[in-house]
């Protein structure tokens, strides 16, 4: 799917909806794996020294690890979905590293949402949609989290790549964390302000629609510990592929989110269900050998896909 690295120009140049739905298709599951690398749960296999974010062997530890996550995962999974915040705390070396990340999960025809969620007045994240979703960007993803917070001028840059690039833009709607309700509930007349935002989402989502599968490279994140309100957007947003994290360690309870999804050719569809810690670091594995961190991990991935596969 993708090319060189730093020069790849997403074939799905395309469209970022149609790649995302016709790999679920073809693998049976909409499971998206998060790479956030925790520094204090990278198992004791791959550690170097103190794992202090400075580090430059921290880097490398955490380079060894994810590389061989990636190679253990890359034909099991939808997409990945790096946190940049996770790479950032590196510094620039982290930067670096989540570069070489996504080069190496293109290389092998893989799909990289990132989650930076970014916002900010449009001629700044004019810079921030280019740093991400232009096809000559030093580190080019496939598509990127944007927070609406400072009105639909602020997400235009975001589209206007989309539009162009095919890439795939998630505005956070409805998130998972335990505080999610406090501002995003609130009401006005037009409903809640996740309400209001999804609708003013819905011809921007109808407008990037893909020609293979109908769905949209607009997205939305929504937490998957929230299938109610889930529900309330698909009807604002039936065309809107979800990003749906807080599976495993957040504990979403993913056989209620089949409120985001809708019956596609042979199964629901219309979603990515993620999923970082839980699946990254099997608990009570930390301390193991390599062989056996390996058979833990392995054995937790596919445990995680078979539940997302039983639901759809
Ligand atoms: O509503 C949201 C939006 C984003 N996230 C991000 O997803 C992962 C979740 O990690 P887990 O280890 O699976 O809990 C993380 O990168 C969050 O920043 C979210 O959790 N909820």
């Amino acid at each position: 799917m993708s090319k060189a690295p730093n020069t790849k120009s997403f074939e799905t140049e395309s469209h970022f909806g149609d790649a995302v739905i016709e790999c679920a298709r073809s693998l049976g599951h909409c499971f998206c794996l998060g790479l956030d690398p925790h520094l204090s749960m990278i198992p004791e296999a791959f550690r170097a020294g103190d794992m202090h974010p400075g580090n430059p062997a921290t880097v490398s530890a955490t380079e060894k690890f994810l590389l061989e996550v990636i190679d253990r995962t890359s034909h099991r999974v939808v997409a990945y979905k790096p946190q940049s915040a996770m790479y950032e705390a590196m510094g620039s070396a982290g930067i670096n590293l989540l570069e070489r990340l996504v080069a190496y999960i293109h290389e092998r025809g893989g799909l990289v949402l990132l989650d930076a969620k970014r916002g900010d007045i449009a001629a700044t994240a004019e810079a921030y949609a280019r740093a991400y979703l232009a096809p000559d960007s030093p580190n080019p993803v496939d598509a990127l989290t944007v927070n609406p917070y400072m009105g639909l001028d602020t997400i235009e840059p975001y589209l206007d790549l989309s539009r162009k690039h095919g890439k795939g833009v998630y505005v956070v709607l409805r998130t998972s964390n335990p505080g999610a309700g406090a501002f995003q509930d609130l009401r006005s007349e037009g409903g809640t302000v996740y309400e209001v935002i999804a609708e003013n989402l819905r011809p921007l989502t109808e407008d990037l629609c893909g020609a293979q599968t109908g769905w949209s490279s607009l997205g939305v994140v929504v937490g998957a510990t929230a299938p109610a309100e889930s529900a309330k957007i698909r009807e604002i947003l039936p065309k809107a592929l979800y990003l749906l994290p807080g599976y495993g360690y957040q504990k979403g309870d993913i056989t209620r989110i089949t409120s985001a999804l809708v019956p596609g050719p042979s199964k629901l569809e219309g979603g990515l269900i993620s999923s970082s810690r839980a699946t990254l670091f099997p608990q009570g594995e930390h301390d193991s050998p390599y062989q056996k961190w390996t058979a833990a991990f392995t054995d937790q991935l596919e445990r995680h896909i078979k539940a997302v596969e039983d639901i759809l």
